[in-house]
């Protein structure tokens, strides 16, 4: 089949222009910059750009810090991680305010949530899990289970598919304390049925915690309405927080007052300047926070916020849905040997898909030197994860027609 790329390319440039967020490209560094040697940024789910107020708002925050020095711990940090963190959650995680922190990795926060919320179900002995959630979650909770001498009831996950409903209920008994399980699953990008697994668990008398890291700022998530009992995420992927910044964490309202996570630090310590003896738990979701917060790693994830609440969650998952649907699409068209390893139907897909072909260990590296960035997830899985705000359709036929280049097509 011969295929017409300037026919492509005019159909992809017909896209951009009847996107109703394609104005928010230009709201990003280096998207169209004519000096950037990136010519196709697929790698949205692992760092997401820098937006271009987050220079700017970070530029004010290191000006405050020169001119307000440690008086600006008392006039706004310390409560910066909590007033991000309710912002965080009207606007992205559908969470009424004090359950939302942010800080610390999402490997710390998972770790913390996890021994907090097992605490809380003395009785029970297992711990559920899937066989393709990401390493970290996999890992903590090994470790987790070793030190409190638990069980782990692994499901056992198709890699180019996810955990459903049905295999999350034979998992889930009587002797399941927690659930913890991704939202969007970091290769396939299978999105799981957030609300009907939670409500699964609650049946049995377990309790859940979400990773968002790959949801967060590409699909809906209403927290308090699916009744989800905990949750955490990166902020450096659809949020744009930069390399390393801060993880969230959501506690829910009802189980606050109960909840005590295992690094009892003075910053998570009722009045911690009083510096007195023992562990009293601060009020609230403050209780999350072990050590001093990483001020200025957060504030980039600000502006993302105020994007998604100005273009609307609704949306931004729109977009995410045609972008994901485009790739596939064109994979269909110019790649037919490689092989789609995630879900077709767009309700159980989130913001990023997966092709797997032998060569693509060896075809990543060629990719990056030519300025098309997917990543490579083994053994053989090329990961694109395009941005609903910042990435363009013509940007994504850049890729696949390098890919297809690439292949030898
Ligand atoms: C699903 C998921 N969970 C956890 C993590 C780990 O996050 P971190 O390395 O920031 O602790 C990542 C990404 O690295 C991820 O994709
Ligand atoms: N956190 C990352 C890093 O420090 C280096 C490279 C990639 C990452 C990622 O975030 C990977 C990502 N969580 C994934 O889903 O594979």
């Amino acid at each position: 089949m011969t295929v017409d790329f300037h026919e492509l390319e005019q159909a992809a440039a017909t896209l951009d222009e009847a996107d109703p967020l394609h104005a928010y490209r230009s709201l990003f560094h280096g998207a169209d910059d004519p000096g950037s040697d990136v010519v196709s940024y697929l790698d949205g789910n692992s760092l997401g750009r820098p937006t271009i107020s987050a220079t700017e708002a970070i530029a004010a925050a290191v000006a405050q810090w020169s001119g307000r020095l440690i008086r600006g711990w008392d006039e706004q940090w310390m409560d910066l991680p909590l007033t991000i963190g309710n912002r965080l959650g009207a606007v992205v995680l559908g969470a009424e305010a004090g359950q939302t922190t942010i800080g610390d990795s999402t490997t710390v926060l998972l770790y913390k949530l996890a021994r907090g919320a097992l605490a809380m179900r003395p009785a029970r002995t297992e711990i559920v899990l899937d066989t393709d959630n990401f390493p970290t979650d996999r890992y903590v909770l090994e470790g987790i289970a070793d030190e409190l001498g638990l069980d782990l009831r692994w499901i056992t996950v198709d890699p180019s598919s996810g955990v459903g409903l049905e295999a999350a209920r034979e998992a889930i008994s009587e002797h399941t304390a927690l659930v913890v399980l991704s939202h969007v699953a970091y290769r396939s990008g299978f999105l799981a049925d957030a609300e009907a697994i939670t409500r699964c668990a609650h049946d049995a008398g377990a309790l859940v915690l979400w990773d968002l890291c790959h949801s967060a700022g590409s699909v809906p998530i209403e927290l308090d309405s699916w009744n989800v009992d905990f949750a955490v995420g990166c902020t450096y992927k659809y949020l744009n927080g930069g390399p390393g910044s801060p993880a969230f964490a959501y506690v829910a309202a009802e189980h606050l007052d109960s909840f005590r996570q295992p690094i009892q630090g003075w910053m998570g310590r009722r009045d911690p300047f009083e510096m007195g003896p023992g562990f009293v738990p601060a009020d609230g979701i403050r209780r999350v926070v072990s050590g001093t917060p990483a001020i200025l790693g957060m504030i980039a994830v600000q502006s993302t916020i105020d994007l998604i609440d100005r273009a609307g969650v609704r949306a931004v998952r729109a977009k995410s849905v045609q972008l994901t649907g485009y790739l596939i699409d064109l994979t269909r068209t110019l790649l037919p040997e490689v092989r789609i390893a995630s879900p077709l139907d767009a309700e159980r897909r989130g913001g990023h898909i997966t092709l797997d072909h032998p060569a693509f260990r060896d075809v990543t590296p060629r990719l990056w030197a030519r300025g098309v960035i997917p990543d490579f997830r083994a053994p053989q899985g090329l990961r694109l994860g395009p941005s609903p705000l910042s990435t363009s359709f013509a940007e994504a036929l850049v890729g696949i027609r390098a890919i297809a280049e690439e292949l030898g097509r």
